[in-house]
């Protein structure tokens, strides 16, 4: 198993959450390239967006990327990253990729739940189910592409470390 393992899917997939206890499961360090970006910039995502739009986010993004990827890390990214090339080489040449899958209608419900509209400010002004549908139209290829391994998200949080590991472990035995 690569050292490295990358967290993909849409706001709301749980790559935080899930990530951070795949990272306690594994004892590898678990890093966040929002929180990441939070931290070194001093900036929320809207806030970033608001100064410099979305491109200047994305190239932040890939900087973070870059930056904080090291051995035995889960990375959790942002539900963008996969919009870029260089970030699915990067991701796909540095580590293991794992895309946490779920329909609209549970991501939808999900950020309701905990909207956090300084990280997640809105990506196409439409209302929450239609902007996860859309969004997943546009990305689905994009991480399935980048994944090594695709894993049911709609499980609760410690099933979905369980499947990973699963998975993980699987891959190593080939
Ligand atoms: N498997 C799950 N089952 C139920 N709720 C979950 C699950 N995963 C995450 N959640 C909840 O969904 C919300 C969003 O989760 P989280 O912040 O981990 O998503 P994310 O993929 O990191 O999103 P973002 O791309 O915006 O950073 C949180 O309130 C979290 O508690
Ligand atoms: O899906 C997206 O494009 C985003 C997801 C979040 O993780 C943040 O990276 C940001 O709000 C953009
Ligand atoms: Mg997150």
């Amino acid at each position: 198993m690569t050292q490295t393992i990358f967290m993909v899917g849409a706001r709301g997939a749980g790559k935080t959450t899930v990530g951070n206890a795949l990272a306690k499961a594994l004892g590898y360090k678990f890093v966040d390239t929002d929180l990441a970006l939070l931290c070194t910039s001093g900036l929320s995502v809207a806030d970033i967006v608001e100064r410099e739009g979305w491109e200047g986010f994305r190239r932040r993004e890939t900087e973070t990327l870059k930056a904080i990827c090291s051995p035995f890390t889960v990375v959790a990214t942002g539900g963008g990253v996969v919009l870029s090339r260089e970030n699915r080489d990067f991701m796909g040449q540095n580590g293991t990729v794992i895309y946490l899958r779920s329909p609209a209608s549970t991501l939808a419900n999900r950020l309701e739940d905990a909207p956090l509209e300084d990280q997640r400010p809105t990506l196409t002004g439409k209302p929450i189910t239609e902007e996860m549908t859309e969004v997943l139209n546009e990305r689905e290829a994009l991480y399935q592409e980048a994944a090594h391994h695709v894993v049911d998200g709609t499980q609760e949080p410690q099933r979905v470390v369980n499947l990973i590991m699963d998975a993980l472990a699987l891959s190593m035995a080939r």
